[in-house]
């Protein structure tokens, strides 16, 4: 690829990062900021545009903590474009990279309370996602690979609104159900629903989430290997909780169960569903040092390998790109936790919050402390009890931290975000891009 000028005099185009259904994704190098940034570009000429809808709903999820930064957006002769912040790897290749293609029960789940809590935050300014899927999530780069000022190593982000759909009215009202809605999404990850031509809501982007688990976990999914939507919704139906979560923590049943138990106009209970993995995080004993799986030690050359209390949680972005595991085994089925006073666990509790949720106000979290994190039958009771609805919220409710500010000034100095709906794309007819 040959370019002429930077885009807008600004933006020089390094490598391509991307490549999906409605555009090309680059690294570019900010001549002005001196960092690096990811543009999009969707030619004009195509019939289906998307990246309109998806900048208006980018810039309408700039606080959230899980959304990537909006910097700009323009036109040339040939292109829209979008620039936002430069992420790490998808979720999508990093699994792949592991061996057998899985990731760990520590790596699911740690990723998992971000993701919900990502869903959450789109469906907050009023919007389903309708394609969620591994690739359409990335790493935020850590900072000198070192959690800092709030990031972690970890820190995922959710992209692509191209197929967003608001669900609510500028009144605030949830739109009515079209009777019947043409398939949205990737075949692989729609709900039910969506291969049913129903009108989707929240409840289906978490029915994505829910086979993205499953993915992660086995490596596969039942329908990996069929190619025809028709095919794949068949044997979709054929696997219920029983078939997919015969071998997981009982979590994952109760998960499958909330959202199965969801009507068009339910709101999904988030915290529910972040606390059933948080609890089975806890079971399992994991803790603030259990690595997520592309993170590694480099024990043979550690200086204090003989003690690790010493170690230090580190993240290497080679580990990232070559798929190196963790110790960590699935199977692992001791539960650390129990034993333990309940102080300790409530000290467990807030470290594992801070971990996912840096920079968590700590009195908050102690709040949270109310309801032993073992105790899940009692929670699956409480499930069962409003099977007409969404589960009695089990977890104070939890404020959102306005934490996002500061972290906006850290990654890109003065860049205001604008929430405004109205998109003001600048024309930048000046600047040519051959290809
Ligand atoms: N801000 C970003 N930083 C780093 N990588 C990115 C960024 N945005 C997108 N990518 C990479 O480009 C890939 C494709 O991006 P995206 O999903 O937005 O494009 P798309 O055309 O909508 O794709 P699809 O048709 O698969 O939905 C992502 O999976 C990701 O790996």
């Amino acid at each position: 690829m040959l370019l002429s000028t930077p885009l807008k005099g600004r933006w020089k185009l390094l490598n391509k990062i991307g490549q999906g259904g409605f555009g090309e994704i680059f690294c570019v190098y900010d001549l002005e900021t001196q960092q690096k940034a990811a543009v999009k570009m969707e030619r004009i000429d195509r019939n289906k545009r998307a990246l309109r809808l998806e900048i208006a709903v980018l810039r309408k999820i700039q606080e959230s903590r899980f959304s990537t930064k909006f910097i700009y957006c323009g036109r040339n002769q040939v292109y829209n474009y979008l620039v936002m912040e430069l992420l790490g790897t998808n979720l999508s290749t990093l699994r792949k990279k592991q061996p057998q293609q899985r990731f760990s029960l520590a790596t699911t789940l740690k990723l998992g309370v971000q993701m919900i809590s990502a869903i959450e935050d789109v469906h907050e300014v009023g919007y389903l996602h309708r394609d969620v899927k591994a690739s359409n999530f990335a790493l935020r780069i850590p900072r000198n690979m070192k959690p800092k000022n709030g990031y972690s190593p970890g820190y995922c982000c959710i992209i692509d609104f191209g197929l967003a759909r608001k669900y609510i009215t500028s009144e605030g009202q949830l739109r009515p159900p079209r009777d019947e809605v043409g398939f949205r999404g990737t075949a692989r990850y729609a709900s039910i629903n969506s291969h049913e031509g129903t009108e989707l809501s929240r409840r289906d982007d978490l029915w994505s989430l829910f086979y993205l688990f499953i993915e992660f976990l086995e490596g596969s999914l039942p329908w990996e290997r069929l190619k025809e939507k028709e095919e794949i919704a068949k044997v979709k139906k054929q696997y219920t909780n029983v078939g997919m979560c015969k071998d997981l923590p009982e979590e994952f049943t109760t998960f499958y169960k909330h959202i199965e138990s969801l009507e068009y106009a339910d709101k999904p209970n988030y915290k529910y569903l972040r606390r059933l993995l948080t609890d089975i995080y806890l079971r399992y004993g994991f803790d603030e040092n259990t690595k997520y799986d592309w993170e590694k030690i480099k024990e043979n050359t550690h200086p204090n390998k003989s003690n690790p209390k010493n170690q230090k949680m580190s993240f290497d972005s080679t580990a990232a790109l070559t798929g190196t595991t963790n110790d960590l085994s699935r199977s692992k089925k001791k539960s650390l936790i129990g034993g333990f006073s309940k102080e300790f666990q409530k000290e467990e509790l807030e470290k594992i919050n801070e971990m996912f949720f840096p920079k968590k106000n700590n009195e908050k979290l102690k709040n949270n402390q109310k309801t032993n994190p073992n105790q899940k039958n009692i929670k699956i009771e409480e499930t069962n009890k409003n099977k007409n609805g969404p589960p009695v919220d089990l977890i104070d409710p939890e404020s959102e931290i306005n934490e996002f500010e500061k972290m906006m000034k850290m990654i890109n100095g003065e860049n205001k975000s604008d929430t405004s709906s109205s998109l003001n794309i600048d024309d930048d007819r000046g600047c040519c891009i051959i290809l």
